[in-house]
């Protein structure tokens, strides 16, 4: 049976290989001979590096090998694709704020099954399109209608911890990703996720896709859609992509109901999200159901499991570092209260809690890795060159820990954020929230729910530690994931 299968896989995959081989061949000869002057691990003829298949849990660990032992440039390859990592904010200044190469990387594609091409995936002129629809969601004056919701639901998750805080320790990630994902529907969406029953098989889907996602990274032979569509994984997919994709034709369904029978609504001033799109379709501005899906699924993931992840690393972080937490308590008690809610003003004010959230972002970028496409040759700061239409892998994770830039990179240390340390760093040294154009459009929000979510934490708990974080193991995914759980212990405050 197994020589069967194995003549089977020689059968299809030997063409496809030389197919492929061709192909690149065909391809400028500029091209290679450009990215084989990069430096990078051993390849084989044809196969190129896809000499071993990594897992989740293995890919991790071998980028972080790779990014030191290459540091700051390397490049891989398979077939006819090739890929550059590069570690150095000189060359990442270029790659991010000139629009020429806004254009993502293939492995995007990966993602337009559930995202289909909403506003992290598209390009061109619907990118830019929708970017313009989208961008007044996040205005101030609607941030700052955001912060009562999100004290009314950082209330409910101190409750929650109240209840649990007996135990030796907290796994963080459920109750906070659910934290986040209410979040995002009380304010962006204007929904209460939290009567939605489907929300517990939409967290899993999500995982479910990330896993599915880096199955098929690490197979090159499944990059070619005929071949993916022929396999268990992608059976396997289909079914997480309807779970994924009913819950938030549900959360629209939902949301036209009120839309419609509240004729004043699309009145107002200012509108969130969700609502901003509707009235966009209302008004024939270029945004129909399909399109309305997408960035609703775009925004419900983006929106809430990147702050869930730097949310769990922060709180370990802080249960790590006591003075630290001491003085974001104090600042906190000094700001606001004990007892007041903060404002929209109070948390534009914690300045000292900002700084630990943006170091807690160097070391753990909620997005660790991005990826472009160069559209114009561009001559690199070590002397090679990244040719046209070569995919340039920008690793946040490695960038956030190159030693030239950060001196002890592990050391988690705020004051690294103090005005004239900023001043002394490249800019591009620190992007967990990329830049240029196709920054996040999400970042104040992002940065608003985390402090808000702080206060309430800090005011009521004491954080001790359990994890130590030079234990604890990530694995690859679409964002950045703890291999196990992220646990803390939380003591009561008197
Ligand atoms: C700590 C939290 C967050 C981090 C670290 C983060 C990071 C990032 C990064 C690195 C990108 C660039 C991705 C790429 O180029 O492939 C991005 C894009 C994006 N983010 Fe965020 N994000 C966060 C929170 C949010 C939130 C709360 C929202 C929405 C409410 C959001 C919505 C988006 C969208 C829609 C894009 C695509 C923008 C475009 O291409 O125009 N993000 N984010």
């Amino acid at each position: 049976m197994a020589s069967m299968l194995s003549l089977l896989l020689v059968i299809i995959l030997l063409p496809l290989l030389i197919f492929y081989y061709k192909r690149r061949q065909k391809r400028n000869e500029e091209f290679w001979k450009y990215i084989m002057r990069i430096p990078g691990p051993k390849a084989y003829p044809v196969i190129g590096c896809a000499y071993k298949v990594y897992t989740t849990e293995t890919l991790w660990d071998k980028e972080r090998e790779r990014a030191k032992e290459f540091f700051p440039i390397y490049k891989i390859w398979s077939l006819d694709f090739a890929a550059v990592y590069n570690m150095c904010p000189e060359d990442i200044e270029p790659v991010l704020s000139n629009t020429k190469h806004n254009t993502k990387g293939f492995v995007y594609d990966f993602l337009h099954a559930w995202l289909g091409t909403g506003l992290l995936t598209s390009e061109g002129t619907k990118w830019h399109k929708r970017r313009k629809i989208l961008t007044p969601a996040f205005h101030f004056n609607i941030l700052q209608e955001f912060t009562d919701m999100l004290n009314r639901e950082t209330q409910i998750l101190v409750e929650n911890f109240k209840k649990l805080c007996h135990q030796p320790y907290v796994n963080v990630i459920t109750p906070i990703t659910e934290f986040t994902l209410y979040s995002i529907g009380e304010t962006s969406l204007g929904v209460p996720l939290r009567e939605d029953p489907n929300c517990t098989e939409y967290k899993k889907a999500v995982y479910d896709y990330g896993e599915s996602f880096i199955y098929r990274l690490v197979r090159p032979w499944l990059y070619i859609p005929f071949v993916y569509k022929l396999s268990a994984a992608y059976k396997k997919n289909i079914k997480t992509v309807k779970t994924l994709s009913d819950f938030s034709t549900n959360v629209i369904k939902e949301k036209k109901k009120i839309f419609e029978k509240d004729a004043s609504y699309s009145q107002r001033k200012r509108l969130a999200l969700l609502d901003l799109m509707l009235k966009a379709q209302q008004e024939g501005a270029g945004i129909d159901d399909e399109g309305i899906r997408e960035e609703l699924d775009t925004f419900i993931f983006e929106g809430h499991d990147t702050t869930s992840v730097s949310i769990c690393y922060t709180l370990m972080v802080l249960a790590n570092n006591k003075d630290t937490q001491k003085e974001i308590y104090q600042e906190i008690i000094s700001t606001i209260g004990d007892t007041q809610l903060p404002s929209y003003s109070d948390l534009l004010e914690l300045k000292f809690m900002e700084r630990c959230i943006k170091e807690s972002l160097r070391l753990y970028p909620s997005v660790p890795q991005i990826v472009r496409v160069i559209g114009e040759e561009i001559k690199t700061h070590s002397g090679y060159t990244l040719p046209k239409g070569s995919n340039i892998i920008i690793p946040i994770y490695d960038l956030h820990r190159n030693p030239v830039v950060w001196e002890n990179p592990e050391k988690f240390d705020p004051d690294r954020f103090l005005p004239d340390n900023i001043a002394k760093r490249h800019p591009f040294a620190y992007i967990p929230f990329s830049a240029g154009s196709r920054n996040c459009i999400g970042q104040k929000f992002a940065m608003m729910e985390i402090k808000a979510v702080l206060c309430g934490i800090l005011r009521h708990f004491k954080l001790e530690p359990y994890d130590k974080p030079e234990y604890l193991k990530h694995k690859s995914d679409l964002v950045l994931r703890p291999a196990g759980e992220i646990r803390v212990n939380f003591v009561p405050r008197k």
